[in-house]
C-alpha cells in the first residue's frame, strides 16, 4: 500500500515512531500539538524539496536531542520487492540533508521517480490571495510529479537568474559575452520550465473540464507566462531588455514571472475573491484532478496524498464526495483530524492511529470514544 512502516527517529515532537500497517486510507487523529502534521511532514520528505512546511533542515531535529533526525519508510510497488528510503540530517553535519535508496544515497530529486507526493495544507488556503511565486512553487510541485527532470530545469533557471541579476546590479557594466553566456542559459532552462508548466496547466483544464462541476466548485486554470516561452524567442527578450533590466537591477521577463490565474468556473469570478470556502473546494478540485490525472500516466509510480485538515473544513455533501473521489482512485491518502467524527464514512476501511504527544497507537477499528 504505497508506504509503510514509516519510522521518524527525533523529528520534531516524535522521539521514535513507527507507523505500520498502513491502507490506502489512513487516518492521525489526536488534539492539538499532539504531533499529526509532523507525521504528515516527515513523510513530504519523501519528496523533493523543503516538505510541506517548507520548513528549514534546523527545524526539524526534535528540541533537546542532538540535532539529528531520520525519516525511513518501507516502499511498496506492485510485482516488486518493497524499496527501502531513508532521509534525514546527521548531527554532524546538520546543513546536509540525505536521501537514500535502498541504502545508497541518492540526490533528493530522484525521489520524484519512485513515488509522487500531493498535498494540501490549512497554510495553502491563502494560495490564491498570496503572491505569484507561491502559485509557481504549487504549479512546480504539480509538474515534477509527472516530469521529475523538471527540478533540474528550475534550479539552472534560478541559480542562471541569481547570475544575471547580480551581473546587472555591478556597477561595472557586465561583459556582454558573459552576459550571452548567463542569457543562453536562462533561456534554455526558462523555456523547459515554461514549456512543462504550460504543458501541465492544459492537460489538468482538460481533466477539470470533465469532472462534474458539483459539489467543488470547478476551477478554470490559465497559464499566463512572464516572457517568450520558446528558447530563441526569450534569449532575444532577454537580450534586447538589457538596458531596462540594469536599470531596474533585475530580469524583467521570463518563467520566474509566471502566473497561475485561477478563476471560479461558471462564475467567472477570481479565485481571490471567491470565499474561504470556495477557496478550498477548488484547491480540493485541482488536487483531485492532479491525481487522476497522474492515474492515466504510463509510467505507473506509488501517489501519495496528504490532506491536513481538510474534512473537518467541508460541509457533509462535499467531504461524501471528496471521500468518493478519492475512492475511486488508486492513491494512498493521509488525513489529519481532531476527531474521528468527520471521517465516518471511511472509517470503516481505513487504518487509523491515535496521536497523542508525539506518539502514535493504531487501533484496529474506530475506538468508540473517538467517534
Ligand atoms: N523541532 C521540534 N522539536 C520538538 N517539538 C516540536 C518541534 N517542532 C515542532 N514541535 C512541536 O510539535 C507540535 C505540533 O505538532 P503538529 O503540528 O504535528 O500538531 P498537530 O497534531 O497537527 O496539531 P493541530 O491539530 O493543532 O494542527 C507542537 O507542540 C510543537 O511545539
Amino acid at each position: 500500500m504505497a508506504l509503510d512502516r514509516i519510522l521518524l527517529s527525533r523529528f520534531r515532537n516524535h522521539r521514535e515512531t513507527l507507523v505500520e500497517g498502513t491502507a490506502q486510507f489512513n487516518l492521525l487523529v489526536g488534539e492539538n500539538g499532539a504531533g499529526k502534521t509532523n507525521v504528515l511532514e516527515a513523510i513530504s520528505l519523501f519528496a523533493p524539496g523543503r516538505g510541506l512546511r517548507r520548513a528549514g533542515l534546523a527545524d526539524m531535529p526534535a528540541q533537546g536531542l542532538d540535532g539529528g533526525f531520520a525519516v525511513s519508510a518501507s516502499l511498496m510497488t506492485p510485482g516488486a520487492e518493497p524499496v527501502r528510503l531513508g532521509t534525514g540530517v546527521a548531527a554532524e553535519r546538520p546543513g546536509r540533508r540525505i536521501v537514500q535508496v535502498n541504502g545508497a544515497e541518492a540526490p533528493a530529486v530522484r525521489l520524484a521517480e519512485w513515488l509522487s507526493i500531493g498535498w494540501l495544507t490549512p497554510a495553502m488556503d491563502r494560495l490564491f490571495v498570496e503572491g505569484a511565486g507561491a502559485r509557481r512553487r504549487f504549479l512546480d510541485r504539480l509538474v515534477l510529479a509527472v516530469r521529475p527532470e523538471h527540478a533540474g530545469h528550475a534550479t539552472r533557471l534560478e541559480s542562471a537568474l541569481r547570475e544575471r541579476n547580480r551581473l546587472l546590479a555591478d556597477e561595472t557594466a557586465p561583459d556582454p559575452r558573459w552576459l550571452d553566456a548567463i542569457e543562453a542559459q536562462i533561456a534554455e532552462a526558462g523555456a523547459a520550465v515554461a514549456t512543462a508548466r504550460a504543458e501541465l496547466v492544459g492537460r489538468l483544464e482538460a481533466v477539470l473540464a470533465v469532472l462534474p462541476e458539483s459539489p467543488f466548485a470547478r476551477p478554470s486554470l490559465h497559464y499566463q507566462p512572464g516572457g517568450p516561452v520558446e528558447t530563441e524567442a526569450l534569449a532575444r527578450a532577454l537580450h534586447d531588455g538589457r538596458p531596462r533590466d540594469r536599470a531596474a537591477q533585475r530580469t524583467l521577463t521570463g518563467p520566474h514571472r509566471d502566473e497561475l490565474a485561477v478563476a471560479m468556473a461558471g462564475k467567472n469570478q477570481l479565485a481571490a475573491e471567491c470565499s474561504t470556502g470556495e477557496q478550498k473546494a477548488m484547491l480540493i478540485a485541482i488536487a483531485l484532478a492532479h491525481s487522476q490525472l497522474l492515474e492515466g500516466e504510463a509510467e505507473k509510480r506509488p501517489r501519495l496524498l496528504l490532506l491536513d485538515e481538510v474534512a473537518a473544513h467541508l460541509d457533509p455533501l462535499r467531504r461524501e464526495a471528496l471521500f468518493e473521489r478519492l475512492r475511486a482512485g488508486s492513491a494512498q491518502v493521509w488525513l489529519t483530524g481532531t476527531e474521528l467524527a468527520p471521517f465516518e464514512a471511511i472509517a470503516g476501511e481505513a487504518a487509523i492511529w491515535e496521536v497523542s504527544a508525539g506518539s502514535v497507537r493504531r487501533t484496529s477499528s474506530p475506538p468508540a470514544d473517538l467517534l
